[in-house]
């Protein structure tokens, strides 16, 4: 048997070339990650082929080179992966989502032409979009981030999603998406339509631009999408936008990933939030750093007390 850790070539959704931690076995290869410290876990991508069960078929390839049009979703959920376990381990210290090395396994071709893309509490699922709207959304590392991180914010301070701790909830996956993916204030850039370029889903700097409240005064109360969680999340987003322009990123990840982990719980609401990231700056900075300050303003002009 000559079972073995393999590196292959890969094109990802938007024609980039990228090397891939696979997997040879018995003839064929895997999008299987055998690489990092995660005693035992493993990176693994597999397809649904258009239907809808989870976790459906690993990947697989004759020769190693990933450069088929249907392979690039797959290409980069394996390689979007791989880049966020290795940010949240060299950047936080954090071995995956459950900090125990636990394997994350990503799903592609979730069903036809599905425009979305989702943690579903043990794995990611990726839709391919229909071509307009997205492409597939895989394709994007701010998203592969924002959905990784719905799994640590579960292992974590276990945000519920809904209302005030869902909008917390989607804020911290859209925020660590953005420290992912820091060319822009943009989510989605890369996969949301497509054939304009320039848009994404969601804006840090610019909530109201997607429809999304940047003060406490615009809180949305709606019962539909949990509460409007991708509503207002562009308030704690907006929080996280002045913070970021004021301290800068280095600083602002280790507040956030901090409060995150140490402080908020699930019942978290904005004013709680608020306080967890002032007391996480303090501990790392000091309560009377220009970072903690920076903090409380950012807060403040979004109108949280
Ligand atoms: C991560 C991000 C790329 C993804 C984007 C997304 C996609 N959709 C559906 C959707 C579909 C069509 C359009 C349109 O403009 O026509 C807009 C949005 N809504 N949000 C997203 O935000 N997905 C949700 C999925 C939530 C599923 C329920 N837990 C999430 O992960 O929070
Ligand atoms: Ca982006
Ligand atoms: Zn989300």
């Amino acid at each position: 048997v000559t079972d073995a850790a393999t590196t292959g070539r890969g094109t990802g959704v938007n024609g980039d070339t990228k090397t891939l931690n696979t997997y040879f076995s018995n003839g064929t290869y895997y999008l299987y990650d055998t690489t990092k410290p995660m005693s035992g876990g493993v990176i693994q991508t597999a397809t649904a082929q258009n239907r809808s069960t989870l976790p459906g078929v690993y990947s697989t390839d004759a020769d190693n080179a990933w450069t088929a049009s249907n392979q690039r979703a797959d290409v980069d959920a394996h390689y979007y992966a791989g880049v966020v376990y290795d940010y949240y381990y060299n950047t936080h210290n954090r071995n995956s989502y459950d900090n125990r090395g636990a394997s994350i396994t990503s799903t592609v071709h979730y069903q036809t032409n599905y425009n979305n893309a989702f943690w579903n509490g043990s794995q990611m699922v990726y839709g391919d979009g229909d071509g307009t709207t997205f492409a597939p959304l895989s394709g994007a590392l701010d998203v592969v981030a924002h959905e990784i991180t719905h799994a640590v914010t579960e292992r974590t301070a276990g945000l519920q999603y809904q209302n005030q701790s869902g909008a917390l909830n989607e804020s911290m996956s859209d925020v660590f998406g953005y420290f992912l993916d820091p060319n822009d204030w943009l989510l989605g850039e890369d996969v949301y339509t497509p054939k304009v370029s320039g848009d994404g889903l969601r804006s840090l700097s610019n909530p109201e631009s997607y429809g999304q409240p940047s003060t406490m005064s615009n809180y949305v109360n709606t019962t539909s999408d949990n509460g409007g969680v991708h509503i207002n999340s562009g308030i704690p987003n907006k929080a996280a936008y002045y913070t970021i322009s004021s301290i800068g990123k280095a600083q602002a990840e280790k507040i956030y990933y901090r409060a995150l982990t140490t402080y908020l719980t699930p019942t978290s609401n904005f004013s709680n939030a608020k306080s967890a990231l002032l007391q996480a700056a303090s501990d790392l900075y000091g309560s009377n750093s220009s970072t903690y300050n920076a903090v409380k303003s950012a807060w403040d002009r979004v109108g949280v007390n």
